[in-house]
């Protein structure tokens, strides 16, 4: 096999990241956008030890799970990769995923994956958006990088994109519009990030890097006026929060709570899918009232406020200083006075929390993707915390902690996959370990 080579071949599989996966010549060949079942014409593009990959040209015969993908960008937009799947098989798809995560990489067995929970509506689900912007000319241009690459792949002044909610499509389009105008104003930023806190409506822009402070005046002027944006923000290397205009915070509303967040804390990408994603997570706690909880990776404090209307104490720990400080105020704007957060690295404050005070009853544990460190999981062991959840955005990761867990003690009662982001890859589960 040769780089540039056209070769023809049978796809048989889908590795986890949505690649069509067939075999030339003995090796394992990854086409990105093509389905089990299919023939396809592809050139290779990579070639390693172990694998190569191959771009798709034309799909000989189609899969019958086959759909036409109902944006333009797609291929040449990094943001979706299962576009081309009808939604039923996704779920399928991801439910496999989580299978084979738990069994292959974790050697869990006879662990119970429910089915994967879907949305009955697939569509501008997402409420957050990072775009970056990059230059034709002198005139800059903002949209989504293509795949595996620093190249824009889909521009928001072409496009709408199909995950992002509408509001956010719309702010996106006067955005553009508006930096073309002001072209001086964006020499020197790297990305926009728009969010949307659902239940307010409440909007916030969020600008990466440096620039000509006088053309961002006129330009935030101008953009305030012609949409309905709540605050613009300046972060500088992702680091330090500067409010332009605003409060610098928006408040989304969730199942009866508020929750204020900022350009630098974390919050949900999916409303609908979130509360239920909580909801699990409450119905798996099963609290009468009188349980000690810790939720580590807390973020704003969401899944601490859920649990602290049933459950006598809840401590949150959050590695995120803006995180923290916004969690208190969470808390106290929800009239939630018996939680309290902690800053500072799980893998250091668990342990010695646990340690001081070992009688919490239940460790709710929802870490970024690389997962939980050790020196956490092995303090929930040692302090004989009876009750675990986890929640996780990454299979891989999921199962090699579960794994560890199993080893010291803790059986895998179920994992409920639900699906945070339709029409990609990426998978949410929430685990219930008991010991
Ligand atoms: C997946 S988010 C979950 C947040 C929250 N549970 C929610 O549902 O909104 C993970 C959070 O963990 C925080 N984080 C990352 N590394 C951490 C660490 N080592 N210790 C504590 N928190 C950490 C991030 O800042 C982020 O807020």
């Amino acid at each position: 096999m040769q780089l540039g080579q056209q070769i023809v071949l049978e796809i048989t599989d889908l590795n986890h990241a949505g690649e069509g996966v067939g075999r030339f010549s003995g090796l394992v060949v990854f086409v990105p956008f093509a389905l089990p079942g299919e023939r396809v014409r592809a050139r290779v593009t990579e070639i390693k030890k172990n694998y190569a990959r191959a771009r798709p040209e034309k799909i000989l015969s189609p899969s019958p799970d086959r759909v036409l993908p109902p944006c333009p960008s797609f291929g040449s937009c990094g943001g979706c990769q299962l576009l081309h799947l009808d939604y039923e098989h996704q779920l399928r798809f991801k439910n496999e995923v989580v299978e084979n995560a738990l069994s292959r990489l974790g050697k869990l067995k006879e662990i119970e994956v429910k089915p994967i929970w879907g949305m009955e509506n697939p569509w501008h689900y997402r409420n957050k958006v990072r775009l970056h912007v990059a230059w034709e000319g002198r005139k800059p241009i903002l949209g989504l990088y293509a795949p595996s690459s620093h190249v824009i792949g889909h521009r928001v002044d072409q496009n709408a994109c199909h995950l992002l909610d509408e509001q956010l499509n719309a702010l996106a389009r006067a955005l553009a519009r508006l930096m073309r105008k002001h072209a001086e104003a964006f020499v020197g930023l790297t990305a926009v990030s728009l969010r949307l806190a659902a239940g307010t409506g409440e909007t916030m822009v969020v600008l990466e890097g440096d620039g000509n402070h006088v053309e961002w005046k006129q330009f935030i002027k101008e953009l305030t006026a012609a949409t309905s944006v709540s605050t613009v923000v300046k972060v500088r290397a992702r680091r330090k929060e500067e409010v332009l205009y605003g409060k610098g915070y928006i408040t989304a509303l969730l199942d009866g709570l508020s929750f204020r967040f900022s350009a630098l804390s974390f919050y949900q990408v999916n409303y609908v899918q979130t509360s239920k994603l909580y909801s699990k997570v409450l119905e798996y706690a099963s609290l009468s009232g009188r349980e000690q909880v810790v939720d580590a990776y807390c973020g704003v404090g969401t899944i601490a406020l859920f649990l602290a209307r049933k459950a006598a104490r809840v401590v949150g720990i959050e590695i995120s200083p803006e995180a923290v400080a916004l969690a208190s105020v969470n808390a106290a704007q929800n009239g939630l006075n018996h939680v309290s957060f902690i800053k500072g690295a799980a893998e250091e404050v668990l342990p010695e929390l646990l340690e001081r005070e070992g009688a919490f009853d239940l460790v709710v544990l929802d870490p970024p993707r690389q997962g939980v460190k050790w020196a956490a999981l092995e303090s929930l062991a040692k302090a004989r915390i009876p009750r675990v959840i986890y929640v996780s955005c990454n299979p891989a990761t999921l199962a090699r902690d579960l794994s560890f867990l199993s080893a010291q003690g803790y059986r895998v009662e179920e994992v409920q996959p639900v699906d945070m982001f339709p029409h990609t890859f990426h998978i949410e589960c929430v685990a219930y370990l008991c010991r």
